[in-house]
């Protein structure tokens, strides 16, 4: 369990986390969205104590970092562009942090085989690609079998075969009823990966919300509509639970009405229809919309001063 309380972070004048309020839970992958900038690397660090808040406070399963006598037991953390001696194995990589962390040498060759690196375990760390960095990342944050893991960005290089390994080890971490934390700034890949969204922009939390209700929320249907008599047939479709927009003449999109509902209505009143669509907003639309309004609409004393000053 993470749990990040009045978190605030600046940077000189500049703000980085905005009075972040928000717990990720065990036995879920919580994602953590939002665009570059939003925060998402800052809250991270703080997390794992690489970073102090300005104000506020965050504790991992119930301390804060620092205070665990054994914090790799606790929480596993891939960050991005993380530090590696590459002159190294991977294997001579994982062994100095498993001797410094008093783990013992077989949980090495566990977490090899576990990410899939047991052909190149023996060779030089410079010479790895993006994805079998990645790789090997998972597999330094998975060394001391933690309760929490924190990915930033964990998809970052990886083909689709990676990606699609990343997302079944996440499942299974979770089916084993340990806390998951991962940041992407893209809704498509979030999408197929957590169970729980915190999507912030401009360093405030401007949504927490399971995926379930994110989705049944935002991924409205809209049905797209093209009749020359489209006046008409917009005074015939609007009602309380229904809202239609003409983006252009002749066109209609219609909230709150299926395709074959809006049919229906045209055929009893004659109204010959040039085009009938169904068009399902994707979630990435929604997410764009969510954080767009973040930024346009904050009123924060600080957001407002790097606005006018950019
Ligand atoms: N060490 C630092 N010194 C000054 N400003 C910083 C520092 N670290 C981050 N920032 C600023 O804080 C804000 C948040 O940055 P952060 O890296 O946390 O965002 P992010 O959501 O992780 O973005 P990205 O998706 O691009 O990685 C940005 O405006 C960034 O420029």
């Amino acid at each position: 369990m993470i749990e990040v309380v009045g978190v605030t972070k600046r940077y000189g004048d500049r703000v980085a986390v905005d009075d972040a309020t928000f717990t990720v839970r065990p036995g879920l992958v919580t994602g953590f969205l939002g665009p570059n900038g939003a925060g998402k690397s800052t809250t991270m660090r703080m997390i794992l104590g690489l970073d102090a808040p300005t104000a506020g406070e965050v504790r991992v399963n119930g301390k804060r970092y620092a205070d665990h006598a054994a914090p790799l037991r606790e929480v596993g953390a891939l960050l991005e562009a993380k530090a590696v001696h590459t002159g190294r194995s991977a294997y001579n990589h994982l062994l100095a942090l498993a001797l410094t962390h008093g783990i013992p040498r077989r949980r090495v060759d566990e977490v090899i085989d576990l990410v899939g690196l047991r052909e190149v375990a023996r060779k030089r760390v410079g010479g790895f690609s993006l994805g079998m960095g990645q790789r090997l990342g998972v597999a330094a944050a998975l060394l001391g079998d933690p309760h929490t893991l924190v990915l930033d960005e964990p998809v970052n290089g990886l083909d689709p075969e990676g990606v699609r390994w990343i997302r079944q080890l996440l499942r299974a971490l979770v089916a084993d009823g340990r806390t998951v934390f991962l940041s992407s700034h893209l809704m498509s890949e979030m999408e197929l990966t957590a169970d729980h969204l915190v999507i912030i922009g401009k360093g405030r939390v401007i949504a927490d919300t399971s995926m379930a209700d994110f989705t049944a929320r935002f991924s409205r249907k809209v049905v797209r509509v093209r009749a020359q008599e489209a006046g008409t047939l917009r005074d015939l479709l609007v009602g309380p639970e229904v809202s239609v927009t003409a983006p252009e003449t002749g066109l209609l999109e219609v909230h709150g009405l299926t395709s074959g509902e809006i049919g229906q209505i045209a055929c009893r009143n004659a109204i010959p229809l040039d085009e009938l669509t169904p068009v399902v907003a994707s979630l990435e639309e929604a997410f764009m919309d969510l954080t767009q309004d973040a930024v346009e609409f904050s009123v924060h004393p600080d957001v407002l001063t790097e606005r006018t000053a950019s």
